[in-house]
């Protein structure tokens, strides 16, 4: 079967004919499924059925998506660049005040994804570049992100790949010098602790700013990098923040500091399989920054195997509506945060959950308490997932507890809508579900989803973290 197949995959892999030799299609090539074959063991690990219609295509998705993401190894610098170099008067060298070339170029807000080569996640890049052209040549725009792409889709660290694109830059294009800012945020760490659940570590994400120069660029208490920070400035990029000297993905990267315990000799299998995986990429598993790189991942993979927290859960199950249901008043538990993990490309989603319910008025007691909610949601949050079912099965849980009346709303950011062939960087999803008087009752409804909004408009940072 061809690339171009109807049906057949949309991937910029080398598939097709190639030196005059049939490739084979994407998913009998053998990095596909040995990765599938990984992915596979490490389901069986967490405890799931991998042939639940949920996740039976979990393991191809996986393998599509890590090799989609990681195509950079496969691409050229100089296929991109060499077509673009456009003819352009001014300075034939060095840096002019009249514009042109010579004058001072800056391309900015170039996103982009990446994948963490602490933890296999992927983590997001705003790249800023600016040039000084020379020798009567300008660059394409679009090539700028095409030479990020190629550097950003591999196992990268983020001040390293500032250093790949500014030197390929340089080198390619030739220009006076390059420079290269990058915004990176990485998800935080789940962590499975009821009392250190805290909205805090769900809003927003580590963010590291680097950069990087050359040629006359390469002082970067220099006049020319002080215009190109005035530059970014104007759009809000917080240049003060620079880590200078290179900083360390160790300083970075939440894996790092994760509590969650879990030692390579406890399942050598799942370190093998994640092994593989690294293989199939093309990667050296050896290489020094990936050495713990198997451990990390399944620190964070292990959170949400299914039997973790089942007995929390049972323990918390037994409360009981008290006293005798009097005239009813909404009470809300809003801004739960929730950790889970997407069951068809095992990337997190994270957010916040806001639960309604009507109790009796009057009554100071609370009847279930919002400790109780919390493990609800924490319960329905560390598994595989989708957002809908999560939501339906906080409210099925707390719908008897609480006398039928209930509604539940969940707000989540997907990491798989920021990586893979999307790429919908801020995107966010809001999900429903209402039991009771809330399926009928429009101005219930209408009541709770006003108290999210003032509660929230309340806050410093205004508006939902979602
Ligand atoms: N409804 C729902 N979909 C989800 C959730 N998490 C991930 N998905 C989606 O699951 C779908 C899987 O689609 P597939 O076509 O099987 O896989 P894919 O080729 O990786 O999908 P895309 O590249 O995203 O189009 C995608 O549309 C994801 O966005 C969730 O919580 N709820
Ligand atoms: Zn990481």
């Amino acid at each position: 079967m061809g690339a171009l197949d109807e049906g057949h995959l949309n991937l910029d892999l080398d598939i097709g004919m190639k030196n005059g030799c049939i490739d084979l299609a994407f998913e009998l090539q053998p990095e596909t499924l040995a990765i599938q074959d990984a992915v596979k063991l490490l389901l069986q690990a967490l405890h799931e059925d991998v042939n639940r219609e949920g996740i039976k295509k979990t393991p191809f998705r996986v393998a599509k998506a890590l090799r989609e993401g990681t195509r950079g190894y496969k691409l050229k610098v100089k296929d991109y660049v060499q077509s673009a170099l456009f003819p352009e008067a001014g300075l034939d060298e060095g840096v002019g005040q009249a514009g042109g070339v010579g004058g001072l170029v800056v391309v900015r807000d170039l996103d982009h994804y990446s994948y963490c080569e602490c933890c296999l996640l992927p983590f997001h890049v705003r790249c800023h570049i600016g040039y000084v052209p020379s020798g009567q040549r300008v660059l394409g725009l679009s090539k700028f992100s095409r030479v990020t792409d190629v550097f950003a889709k591999r196992l990268q660290d983020p001040q390293r790949l500032a250093d790949d694109i500014c030197s390929a830059l340089q080198h390619w294009v030739k220009p006076a010098g390059v420079a290269v800012v990058l915004e990176c945020s990485h998800i935080h760490f789940p962590s499975l602790d009821l009392d250190s659940l805290h909205l805090s570590s769900h809003r927003g994400f580590a963010k590291l700013l680097v950069s990087s120069g050359s040629g006359v660029f390469e002082d970067e208490s220099s006049n020319l990098w002080g215009e190109f920070r005035s530059f970014l400035m104007f759009k809000g990029v917080k240049t003060q923040a620079l880590c200078r000297n290179g900083s360390s993905v160790e300083e970075w990267c939440p894996s790092v500091k994760s509590s969650s315990k879990f030692s390579p000799e406890e399942d050598p299998e799942m370190v093998s399989a994640v092994v593989s995986i690294l293989k199939s990429l093309g990667e050296d598993p050896l290489r020094k920054e990936l050495i713990a790189t198997p451990t990390r991942f399944l620190k964070w993979m292990l959170n949400f195997q299914r039997t973790n927290l089942e007995m929390k859960l049972n323990g918390v199950n037994s409360a009981k509506v008290n006293g005798e249901v009097k005239e009813k008043r909404l009470h809300c538990e809003l801004n739960m945060p929730f950790w889970s993990m997407c069951e068809h490309h095992l990337l997190p989603f994270y957010g916040v959950v806001h639960i309604g319910y009507f109790c009796a008025e009057g009554s100071n007691h609370n009847p279930i308490g919002s400790s109780l909610m919390k493990s609800i949601v924490h319960f329905y949050g560390f598994k595989l997932q989708v957002q809908e079912r999560m939501t339906r099965q906080i409210a099925e849980t707390l719908s008897p507890l609480v006398g039928g009346d209930v509604i539940v709303v969940a707000e989540a950011g997907h990491t798989c809508m920021i990586s893979r062939g999307i790429e919908k960087f801020g995107s966010s999803t809001a999900t429903i579900a209402v039991l009771g008087r809330f399926s009928s009752d429009n101005s219930a409804r209408a009541m709770f989803l006003d108290k999210i909004h003032t509660t929230n408009a309340l806050k410093t940072d205004s508006g939902s973290p979602f």
